[in-house]
């Protein structure tokens, strides 16, 4: 299957449509490469195509290429993308060699293979955010003398909302690896009554010091500190040699979207190649992840960084009507002159100035107007008037499945997103939006909330006023939980058996290793949990529990449940840990698989769009 090297394999240049700029990208070779592109320009299907033919053209074996992008989404778009490509030419070796993933996953699997090399131990958990910012809560006493945690409860407010603040500090000092230009800047914390800021700075140190401290003795990792030790290990000489041997390219989708340390771990890396292997693609319009400490900078200064690097751009767009693509062009001219006095400046400052044309159309697709807009009252009016026009596309027969259709708003908190589904549900047109974060409405986790909160003796009395709406909400369970008692006989049992083998459960005996996770597993099934056991969204709703009840396990670090212990993790479980996931609120499952169920309109914020 291996050709000689040449520019471009006629294996590809058979199969797929390139115009000239994509066959510049897909034929590179030697050295670096940054890629802007518009829109549905063809980023990806040029970095696939341009893997294959480095594969084709024998430059590289499989397990020379990296391959990696920001979100877990597009990493499985990229993979599926690519194992479509060879399967249409035929190409027939195994592909599993190529990393392909996000840049944390490369990261991780840096550190699996060179652990003995980092501070971590066997086992490491990987905690999310939510875990990570569980942790800085727990510990905010022991992070922060009593005159920091007065100087942030003013300036932020509850201990919760502290360590949110403190969690996005401290992963942006790691992701931006300032902690020695901090202590220096600020050997230590100083109130300096003139300056919150300053004030701010000058106790970040410590408290990221302490934070570091604290995630090596537990034996943890956060999202932060993995990219950190995957770039310290690629500063060791002899893992640097160990990783790099294999290396030969380095491609990199979505570039506009990594951050300062990502950048600096991604360069390493084609430091293994003599040219600097190094492909960027991205465009400096879709960032879209400043909130998560992206820099846009990476993508704007690669030609600084590189001054031998060879730039192209795409800007035929091959997926949009060219009405969406005209006033696309023209929201983004407007938003240049809307910055007076930088409009001279900005193109080669902010943005790559860029125009994006569309591929021809076939007649037949352009012949309807595919920008409308709408004038309406308020919310309610508008979601009422989006949901008759989508009942009517489909009544005409412009569409036929309302998964055709997605509606994008910026955030789908049930604030935003609940007069949509609303509005949809009077015209019997169901809604798809798994990130409204309102899964604790799902009755099965309702059911199985009440449950625990019998199995635990849930004492109400601990509850602070803060915690109201979440107690208001835990009488609803235990409400369901005795409806479904009435009728399920065999879960009243399983609950009395539970509660009796707790009780008589002492937590020095040989047979004590009951942990909630047991107990998950009988009571669902029990015939109370049969109907939603065989519905897979519900099914989902439970695993996605079970993950849960690790969280607590691993953050709290209670392994076994017994009559000794129960007060207290009754009080973690459910006065700590549950009411701040109820609070934050928690996504319903996604199947990768299925991404948009059939005739469900799809309702995403902008970033899910861009398969986040
Ligand atoms: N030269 C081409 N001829 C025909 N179709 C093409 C060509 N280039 C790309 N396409 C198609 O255009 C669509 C968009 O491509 P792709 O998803 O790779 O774009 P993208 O720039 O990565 O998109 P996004 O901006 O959403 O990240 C795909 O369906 C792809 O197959």
């Amino acid at each position: 299957m291996r050709e000689t090297s040449s520019a471009i394999s006629p294996l590809l240049s058979s199969h797929y449509d390139m115009n000239p700029d994509q066959l510049a990208i897909i034929s590179h070779k030697q050295g670096p490469l940054r890629v802007i592109a518009g829109p549905g320009s063809g980023k990806t299907y040029s970095l696939t195509l341009l893997a294959m033919n480095l594969l084709l053209c024998g430059d590289t074996t499989p397990e020379g290429i990296i391959l990696c992008t920001y979100t877990q989404k597009a990493a499985y778009e990229m993979q599926d993308r690519l194992l479509e490509i060879a399967h249409t030419i035929g190409y027939t070796e195994d592909l599993s060699h190529i990393k392909i993933g996000t840049i944390h996953s490369i990261c991780k699997h840096f550190l699996t293979r060179h652990l003995h090399h980092t501070p971590l131990g066997n086992n490491f958990e990987t905690l999310d955010q939510f875990a990570q910012q569980l942790l800085i809560y727990r510990h905010l006493d022991e992070l922060c003398e009593p005159g920091m945690l007065r100087f942030f409860r003013e300036q932020w407010g509850s201990g919760w909302q502290i360590a949110k603040k403190l969690q996005f500090l401290c992963d942006k000092i790691a992701e931006e690896m300032i902690i020695d230009k901090l202590v220096q800047a600020f050997p230590r914390p100083h109130f300096d009554a003139s300056s919150d800021q300053r004030t701010l700075a000058s106790l970040l140190p410590q408290i990221y010091l302490k934070y570091t401290e604290l995630l090596r003795y537990a034996n943890y990792v956060d999202f932060a500190h993995l990219q950190a030790y995957a770039y310290n290990l690629l500063q060791q000489p002899a893992v640097f040699q160990a990783i790099a041997q294999h290396i030969r390219y380095v491609l990199v989708d979505e570039y506009q979207d990594t951050n300062y340390i990502q950048e600096k771990i991604l360069s390493r890396l084609a430091s293994a190649t003599e040219q600097h292997n190094l492909c960027v693609v991205g465009d400096e319009d879709q960032a879209l992840y400043r909130f998560r400490g992206a820099t846009v900078r990476n993508i704007l200064e690669f030609a600084h960084t590189f001054p031998t690097c060879k730039q192209v751009q795409l800007t035929i767009n091959y997926r949009s009507h060219e009405t969406i693509i005209a006033t696309c062009n023209q929201w983004m001219e407007a938003l240049n002159a809307t910055l007076p006095g930088l409009a001279e400046q900005l193109p080669s400052v902010f943005r790559t100035q860029k125009t994006i044309r569309a591929a021809q159309a076939p007649e037949k697709a352009r012949a309807y107007p595919a920008v409308i807009s709408l004038e309406a009252r308020d919310n309610y009016d508008e979601a009422e008037q989006f949901a008759r026009l989508i009942y009517e596309l489909k009544q005409e027969g412009r569409i036929q499945d309302y998964s055709q259709v997605a509606i994008l708003l910026h955030s789908v908190r049930p604030f935003y997103s609940q007069p949509y589904i609303e509005a949809l549900g009077k015209y019997h047109i169901p809604a798809y939006c798994p990130r409204a974060r309102n899964y604790f409405s799902q009755p099965e986790i309702q059911l199985l909330l009440g449950c625990f909160a019998q199995i635990l003796h849930l004492h109400e009395a601990d509850f602070t006023p803060e915690q109201e709406n979440f107690q208001l909400y835990l009488k609803t369970c235990r409400e369901q939980l005795t409806q479904s008692c009435q009728h399920h006989r065999d879960l009243t049992s399983e609950l009395h058996s539970i509660q009796e083998e707790i009780w008589t459960t002492a937590e020095w005996s040989e047979t004590a290793e009951k942990q909630l996770a047991d107990y998950f597993y009988r009571l669902i099934f029990t015939s109370a949990f049969d109907a939603y056991r065989a519905d897979k969204h519900a099914l989902a709703g439970l695993v996605i529990f079970s993950q849960q009840l690790k969280t607590f396990l691993t953050s709290f670090q209670h392994t076994n449940l017994s009559n000794r212990n129960l007060a207290v993790i009754q009080y973690d479980f459910f006065h700590t840990f549950l009411y701040f996931l109820h609070l934050d609120g928690v996504n319903q499952f996604e199947n990768p698989d299925e991404l948009v169920p059939l005739d469900h309109v799809q309702i995403m914020t902008i970033h899910q769009a861009k398969a986040c």
